[in-house]
């Protein structure tokens, strides 16, 4: 199994290139299923969910890989192919995986009148129940059972409807949005997700020939039409404003000075403030984010919520930063009940961390000591690679399988960076 190991101590400099987000580019590669047609995606990121992805739709019968161009963003295009046949059914092998592949379902439902998708389990952050994607999916006709750890949902041809979820969910909002793509008649989200791959995932179906609007709001409305088509040019895939935070992140931390090629700011304006507030400078320049740090960041407090606040995708790189900086910080996750996995493994590093229910306080320290540590979930995996970077000595973060999920050759671009990192089997 491979590790990342970490002598810690550099500042950052130079430049990277931030790739197409994974939340975007998950819905998007399933939203392909919606059409008879091949579907080009441009700015796809290379990372193990788009591989699981690409996977998954192969293996339901669609033609699914990245195409050469001669473009600069060679290999960065994908085409999906679902002319078909297409057998609509998602297997445990590769839900269990990959939660997002619950992406499937409102697709499939809405093109072929049937799907079978496995129930995704729970995970190290939470439980992560798709009962409001369920819901809102029987609100537009689909009859549907869970039987055997699978979800069997059918319909003739779905309707629709208005739907307000419990709470706000961004894959929920995105199934439904695409299975009301083609129903009959108009559906309206209420409490619809904000975020800005809700938004990019929207402008690719309208590409398509569907008819929506409110997207970026709470409420989006869709009227169905019988047909989608493949958009005209590749849809080009949003940055990523996670792995752009964790960038900036990361030089907050080891200090600094990095631009960020192809960032958006208007994505991370929560992110951003606190970083201004722990002394970082960020400037959108010319083609991107600039980032600088020249001092010891000072510890800021913050609380996770929906977009445009701040992401609990990037809770724990923050808190990384937290671990050194100067002061106390509170930090509060709301999204998800179990979200501090990356705890324990900062102590390991020497960081002063006390959890209390929903909210950890860290006090920081003026140096982390390098240590072996555990990814225990994605982002959990960036936080302690964060860490690594500032610690004194070696870190060795092990199950970085986690790490590979999510971010494009984190480690190859934290080198271009100056960073001392490998990879070791
Ligand atoms: C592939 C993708 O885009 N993943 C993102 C997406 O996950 P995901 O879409 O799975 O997260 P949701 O927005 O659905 O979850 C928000 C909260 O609602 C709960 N919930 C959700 C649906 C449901 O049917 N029932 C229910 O109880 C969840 O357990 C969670 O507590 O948004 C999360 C919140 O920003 C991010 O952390 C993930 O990176
Ligand atoms: C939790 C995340 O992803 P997923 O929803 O795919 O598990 C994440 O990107 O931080």
């Amino acid at each position: 199994m491979d590790k990342l190991l970490i002598h810690g101590g550099r500042r950052l400099e130079g430049e990277i290139a931030i790739a197409g987000a994974k939340n975007a580019a998950l819905p998007e590669l399933c939203a392909a299923l919606l059409v008879g047609a091949p579907v080009r995606l441009a700015n796809v990121p290379r990372l193990q969910d788009v591989a699981t992805t690409l996977k998954l739709l192969r293996t339901m019968g669609a033609r699914a890989e990245r195409v050469d161009t001669a473009s600069a963003d060679a290999g960065d295009e994908v085409v999906i192919d679902a002319t078909g046949p297409i057998v609509p059914e998602a297997p445990y092998e590769l839900v269990k995986t990959m939660r997002a592949s619950i992406l499937v379902l409102g697709p499939l439902l809405a093109r072929f009148g049937r799907a079978v998708v496995s129930l995704p389990g729970g995970c190290a952050i939470g439980s992560r129940p798709v009962d409001q994607h369920i819901k809102g999916l029987q609100a537009m006709g689909a009859d549907i059972v869970v039987e055997h750890g699978n979800i069997v949902a059918k319909a003739a041809r779905l309707h629709g409807a208005r739907i307000t979820t419990d709470m706000v969910t961004v894959t929920g909002t995105e199934n439904l949005m695409m299975a009301a793509a083609l129903a009959d008649g108009e559906t309206v989200l209420e409490n619809a997700a904000q975020e800005p791959e809700v938004t990019d995932l929207a402008e690719m179906l309208i590409a398509m020939g569907a008819r929506i609007e409110g997207q970026g709001t709470h409420r989006i409305r869709i009227q169905g039409v019988t047909a989608l088509h493949a958009p005209a040019v590749p849809h080009r895939i949003i940055p990523d404003r996670i792995e752009t935070g964790t960038f900036l992140c990361a030089v907050a931390a080891a200090g600094g000075n990095v631009l960020l090629r192809g960032a958006r700011a208007d994505h991370l304006d929560a992110v951003i403030d606190k970083l201004r507030e722990s002394g970082a400078s960020v400037t959108a320049v010319d083609g991107g984010l600039r980032v600088a740090m020249h001092q010891r960041p000072k510890a800021v407090s913050f609380r996770t919520s929906e977009y445009p606040a701040f992401p609990t995708d990037m809770q724990a790189q923050f808190m990384a930063v937290n671990c050194v900086a100067e002061g106390a910080a509170k930090v509060s996750e709301t999204i998800f009940e179990n979200r501090f996995m990356h705890v324990n493994e900062l102590l390991r590093l020497g960081a002063q961390i006390e959890v209390d229910g929903h909210t950890a306080l860290v006090q920081g320290v003026e140096r982390l000591s390098g240590a072996s540590v555990m990814a225990t979930d994605l982002r959990a995996s960036a936080s302690l690679v964060i860490a690594g970077l500032v610690a004194d000595g070696a870190t060795t973060v092990d199950r970085i399988y986690h790490l590979d999920r999510g971010y494009d050759r984190m480690e190859a671009k934290l080198r271009q960076l100056g960073a001392h990192i490998e990879r070791v089997s």
